[in-house]
């Protein structure tokens, strides 16, 4: 197996002293080329860290974060900034399109930042993917946010990045719309040869997954491959009686 992405002993701290955080403890794991892994785990886990030091979006304490061959941590902030720009692609929870751009151009805008314009038949092919052509000249404002995702899914996938990381991608849209996506990232992996990388609360969306891995502490303590939601629930609930995505009351939280 060929790994786009891997972390090894990863080790995430935050502050310092009393305030010490363990973000991340010890996680080593490969994320398969042309794979879809999901990564799941309790609130505080250490999901969004993992996620950001593999992606180069922040840097580990100790360890190791890899995108192919080309270690992270001896790259200049330079260095990683064209990095992400050319060998990864990012979906996030809030779309993060350019409200006065079209489709086409929100599609194309980080290929044409790089001076390295995106291949016009790629692109045209990833429109017909994610199923936007009558939309190509509409603002974001004008569309559902499920086609807003899917414009932005397109704009990860069009410099042909060796890894898309997805943080909690449905989290804003409704079931439906949120199929639609995952199914845009699957076929980007299983039809397009992409990898991609996944943080979700939801088991539904992480069945769509090869592989689910589970964080709890800052360490990787179960993995799963070929999930359903059903396995993936009662799992979660194994983790300190609660259902994913659930929120602390008040009372538990504490003054
Ligand atoms: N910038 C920061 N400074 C201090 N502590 C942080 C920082 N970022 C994260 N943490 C802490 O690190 C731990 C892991 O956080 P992280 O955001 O990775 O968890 P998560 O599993 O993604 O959580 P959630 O599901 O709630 O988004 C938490 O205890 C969090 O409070």
């Amino acid at each position: 197996m060929t790994a786009a992405a891997r972390v090894v002993d990863a080790a995430k701290v935050y502050g310092s002293g009393e305030t010490e955080v363990r973000a991340l403890d010890g996680v080593s794991v490969d994320f398969p080329a042309a794979g879809f892994t999901a990564i799941m785990g309790p609130s505080g886990s250490g999901k969004s860290t993992l996620m950001h030091c593999a992606a180069g979006l922040d840097t580990l304490t100790s360890g190791s974060a890899r995108i192919g061959d080309v270690e992270l941590s001896g790259l200049t902030d330079k260095q990683l900034t064209v990095l992400r720009r050319e060998r990864i692609g990012f979906v996030f929870q809030s779309f993060n399109l350019v409200p006065t751009l079209t489709v086409r151009e929100n599609i194309t805008l980080p290929r044409d930042l790089s001076g390295r314009p995106a291949d016009p038949e790629w692109i045209d092919a990833l429109v017909d993917v994610v199923g936007l052509r009558d939309r190509l000249h509409h603002r974001p404002s004008e569309l559902s946010g499920g086609q807003q995702q899917r414009v932005a899914v397109a704009r990860a996938l069009a410099g042909r990045p060796d890894v898309v990381f997805a943080d909690e991608p449905t989290g804003n849209l409704d079931s439906r719309s949120g199929a639609e996506v995952l199914g845009l990232l699957g076929r980007a992996v299983h039809e397009m040869g992409r990898t991609a990388v996944m943080v979700t609360h939801d088991p539904v969306a992480a069945a769509h997954a090869d592989e689910v891995l589970f964080l709890a502490d800052g360490r990787l303590v179960d993995r799963m491959p070929e999930p359903t939601a059903e396995r993936v629930l009662d799992r979660m609930k194994a983790f300190d009686g609660r259902a994913p995505g659930a929120r602390r009351t008040p009372q538990e939280v504490g003054p």
